[in-house]
């Protein structure tokens, strides 16, 4: 029997734990409300999992470091964002602030209600320790929970954040009603801009294909269970982000992706041409039919994949 701690009580940390008691594992639920103290769940935790918002990752990350976490904990994150300041991923700022622990990146196409209803789904537990990822691997396979393993946490971890731009701009296209050719087409232009960023960062190109990145992107850009599509069909309604967000009561971590995205490939000049107008649309410069009309009528050229 293992011994596993969930942080975050929110939607995806409450499905987590449900899920990691599944073979009988022992199974902490610890969020900022919880009555019991951090410390008491953490000594002796084999696996740690961070669920937290973005937000809160440096938060939780200080709230680790001030106890005495073994370096045997094998630490996994599922938070798909990235730093503002740092422009860092979760995997990143969890690997430099515990360099002697072996870090895992949960990642895939997992809307969380449906996981909670009891559907099967499929995920990708990567690490670049491979051991470590197994042992997640074993702990949180079930026969309604496949998981994959894989060497490329970064890739991993960029094909979740990353789709949530693009599940922005599906929410939009099917909030204007644009029909199913233009779904097509923005969902097949959208992986090469996911690649194009990740490769830039340093993932390998073929992890995007996988299921934390053609998978993901194809779960959130078609569900209204995603709160980044949710924001999308909403601004194409014409509510205002502020309005949205109140509406929703929860996540949706494309919003802050996105500008810190553009900040990224400006820096480092990455095209992304339909990040971009997912920016100017989030940040109220243009209209989301404004947006589409940029995209149908960029300069003409050869489909680079
Ligand atoms: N809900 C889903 O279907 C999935 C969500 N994710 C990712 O998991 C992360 C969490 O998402 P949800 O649980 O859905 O969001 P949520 O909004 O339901 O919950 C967010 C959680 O983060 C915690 N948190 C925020 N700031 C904190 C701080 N300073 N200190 C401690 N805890 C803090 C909140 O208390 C809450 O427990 C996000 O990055 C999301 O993209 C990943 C896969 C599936
Ligand atoms: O990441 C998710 C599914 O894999 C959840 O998507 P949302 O954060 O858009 O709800």
């Amino acid at each position: 029997m293992q011994s596993l701690t969930i942080l975050g009580g929110g939607a995806w940390g409450s499905a987590l734990a449900n899920l990691g008691g599944k073979k009988g594992d022992r199974v902490n639920l610890w969020s900022r409300s919880s009555s019991f103290n951090l410390e008491s769940v953490i000594t002796g935790a084999d696996v740690v999992v961070s669920a937290v918002s973005m937000k809160g990752v440096g938060a939780t990350v200080d709230r680790l470091l001030a106890l005495e976490l073994s370096p045997d904990t094998i630490i996994v994150t599922v938070t798909k964002g990235l730093d503002p300041a740092s422009t860092r991923t979760p995997s990143q700022i969890w690997q430099n602030a515990f360099p002697n622990n072996s870090i895992v990146v949960l990642s895939g196409p997992n809307l969380s209600e449906e996981i909670q209803q009891g559907l099967p789904a499929a995920t990708v537990a990567a690490s670049l320790d491979l051991a470590a990822a197994k042992q997640v691997q074993n702990i949180y396979s079930s026969d309604i929970f496949r998981v994959y393993v894989n060497e490329d946490p970064l890739g991993t971890e960029l094909g979740g954040t990353l789709k949530n731009v693009f599940a922005i701009a599906a929410g939009v296209c099917d909030g204007l009603q644009l029909g199913t050719n233009a779904k097509s087409a923005l969902l097949t232009r959208a992986l090469p801009e996911m690649i194009r960023v990740g490769v830039r960062l340093g993932a390998r190109a073929e992890t995007f294909y996988g299921l934390s990145g053609l998978g993901d992107l194809l779960a959130t850009c078609n569900s209204p269970l995603s709160r980044n599509y949710r924001v999308g069909f909403g601004l194409a309604e014409g509510k205002s982000l502020e309005q949205i967000l109140h509406e929703l009561q929860s996540t949706a971590e494309g919003v802050n992706t996105t500008n810190v995205l553009i900040d990224l490939a400006d820096r480092r000049e990455i095209e992304i041409p339909v990040s971009r107008q997912v920016y100017r649309l989030l940040n109220g410069e243009i209209t989301a039919e404004q947006a589409v009309l940029s995209l149908m009528e960029r300069t003409l050229k050869p489909e680079i994949l």
